[in-house]
């Protein structure tokens, strides 16, 4: 299976477009292979994968990360609907600090995007029935989950709706600012 890779322009940050096999019926792809996905060979392994369901456009989840030493990377991809994906480099002392990107995935585009660890990320539907399913190579430790808040001003995210179509849970409401948050020092949490 052929892979096409694209670099976002943060440290790490790609979008990657599996092909897929159009027939009759339908199509075949796989969505994942240690051996297909090359740019991937430094990440530890994937232990765990995730799906959620947003009813609603509008639903804005993050931005969320897990602290050393149960950081994630993260591959992500929409099966049904569209979001506006976003991925933050919280890692203090990085010349990219607080600098963000944004890519759209949908069921139609059918492209994935990697956030490694040290990033922060979050995304909003952009249709109703927006499903989401990613991989993480460490397990949910709630000890170590933490948000910072999608319209932190020093981030200055553009979101592609305005903040009366945002719905957000308790705890996204609640969270820090960047400034005020734990994240990452630069390095040397990040090389295990
Ligand atoms: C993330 C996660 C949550 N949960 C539980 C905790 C809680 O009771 C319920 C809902 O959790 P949350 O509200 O945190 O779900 P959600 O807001 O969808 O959180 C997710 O957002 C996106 C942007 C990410 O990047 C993910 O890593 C994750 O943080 O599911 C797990 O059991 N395992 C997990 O891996």
């Amino acid at each position: 299976m052929s892979v096409t890779v694209r670099e976002l322009g943060l440290d790490g940050v790609l979008e990657i477009c599996p092909e897929q096999y159009k027939d009759s019926r339908g199509f075949f792809c796989e969505t994942w292979s240690q051996r297909s996905h090359p740019a991937l060979d430094n990440l530890k392994p994937f232990v765990q994968d995730n799906h959620s369901l947003s009813r609603e456009k509008g639903v804005l989840r993050g931005l969320h990360y897990q602290l050393p030493p149960h950081a994630q990377d993260k591959l992500v991809r929409v099966v049904r609907g569209a979001i506006l994906d976003v991925a933050v480099d919280i890692r203090r002392g990085s010349s990219t600090f607080g600098r963000w990107v944004a890519l759209e995935l949908s069921g139609e585009k059918w492209n994935q995007i990697l956030v490694p660890k040290g990033f922060a990320h979050g995304f909003v539907t952009l249709v109703p029935d927006t499903e989401v399913i990613y991989k993480v190579t460490d397990y949910y430790t709630a000890e170590c989950d933490r948000a910072i808040r999608f319209d932190d001003p020093d981030l200055a995210i553009t979101w592609p709706l305005p903040v009366e179509q945002i719905s957000l849970s308790d705890k996204d409401r609640a969270a820090p600012i960047l400034r005020d948050a734990e994240t990452f020092t630069f390095q040397c949490e990040l090389a295990a």
